[in-house]
């Protein structure tokens, strides 16, 4: 084994009120994200205490990570490091060398390409190893993971559940509405290296999963790839449609029940249930919709096997690598893809 630990790597959150508008300021810094969309997700959190669920998410993935390993004989240390709120990157980087940890492989809490989702990750890294000093260990990043069944099942199993909840009477008229975090679309188009296909790395692997999840859940159905959680000013141009726009006019077209997939992420953080169970669900009540929204894969074993997968493929021999899907994929990440944004000052 070439490797002597595992970093979890995630997007963090606030646990207290009053970490509420320093996280908002670590994640926006130079962003070019309006002052009043900053309230405005502030208050989301303040709904719910100052307590952003993710960091649980986090410990309960860790737990079950360290767990699944155990079981299987893999004898690998998990961390954790976060790129906008403690645990830190930085401080878990420093850890891991006090611990003489030489060489890690990286989990990364988004299966997608793409800046948020994977280069913005891969930075942080590099930031942490680079504050810890020339004796920092190696961080290799996993691939990613859009396409693996650890991941794909998890999702459609969840969408069949939630079709079952729903009128059966009413199956012909229901839609499936899968939903990942918008970005500008000078993101989509620079997402993957270069010369970058359209539309884009992360749309393309998102449309490949979220055909994946309705042929395995329920084929039957039609369904749609929409747009959640757009933040940035309103004169710079992200994907489209949002989710809310989109039940509205599924809604005039006859639709008379959704159930929505946030396949863009791997546990009920925030913008799952802010942006959806809340806001979205009004929009269905409003247009008398049936809403029910399906599940992430959180700690489902499936999911959590899928990592230790991951870390093995890397070892192995590429042969053992499961997937599902057909776009071209590779575990290291040429240096010029997905290139930083313009940074624009907030
Ligand atoms: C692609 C993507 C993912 C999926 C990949 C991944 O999982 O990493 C993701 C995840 C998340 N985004 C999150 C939270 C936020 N994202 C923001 C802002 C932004 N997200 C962006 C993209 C993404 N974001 C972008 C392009 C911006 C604009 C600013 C910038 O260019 O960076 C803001 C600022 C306020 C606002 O919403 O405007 C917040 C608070 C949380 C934590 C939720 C919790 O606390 O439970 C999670 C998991
Ligand atoms: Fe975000």
């Amino acid at each position: 084994m070439p490797y002597d630990a595992l970093v979890l790597v995630s997007f963090g959150g606030p646990e207290r009120p009053e970490d509420v508008i320093p996280f908002l300021e670590n994640v926006t810094r130079g962003r070019g994200v309006p002052p009043e969309r900053l309230a405005a997700v502030a208050e989301h959190y303040y709904h719910f205490g100052g307590v952003s669920p993710i960091n649980q998410q986090c410990r309960e993935l860790l737990a079950a990570i360290e767990g699944d390993f155990a079981a299987n004989g893999l004898d690998l240390p998990v961390y954790w490091g976060n790129r906008n709120w403690d645990p830190m990157l930085t401080d878990t980087v420093a850890t891991m060398k006090a611990d003489g940890v030489q060489h890690a492989l990286a989990f990364v809490t988004s299966a997608y390409g793409g800046f948020s989702s994977c280069r913005q990750y891969q930075d942080d890294i590099a930031k942490a190893r680079a504050a810890v000093g020339p004796d920092a260990p190696v961080i290799e990043k996993l691939r990613h993971f859009a396409d693996h069944p650890g991941f794909v099942e998890p999702h459609a199993d969840a969408v069949r559940a939630a079709l079952g909840t729903l009128d059966p009477a009413r199956r012909a008229t229901t839609r499936l509405v899968f939903t990942a975090h918008s970005i500008p679309t000078g993101m989509a188009v620079t997402a993957g290296p270069p010369p970058v296909t359209p539309p884009g790395r992360y749309v393309a692997q998102l449309r490949e999963t979220a055909a994946l999840v309705a042929a395995a859940a329920a084929p039957d159905l039609p369904w749609d790839l929409v747009w959640q959680s757009r933040s940035g000013p309103p004169q710079v141009p992200w994907l489209e449609p949002d989710v809310n726009d989109h039940l509205a006019a599924l809604a005039d077209t006859g639709v008379t029940g959704v159930v929505v997939s946030p396949i863009g992420f791997v546990s009920d953080h925030l913008e799952v249930i802010w942006d959806l169970d809340n806001e979205a669900a009004a929009t269905a009540k409003s247009r008398n919709l049936d809403f029910v929204r399906a599940a992430t894969p959180g700690t489902d074993p499936r999911f959590v096997a899928m990592v230790r997968e991951l870390v093995l493929e890397r070892v192995e021999d590429t042969e053992t690598q499961r997937r599902l899907g057909s776009l071209p994929f590779w575990d290291t990440c040429p240096a010029d893809c997905c290139t930083p944004p313009a940074r624009r000052p907030s």
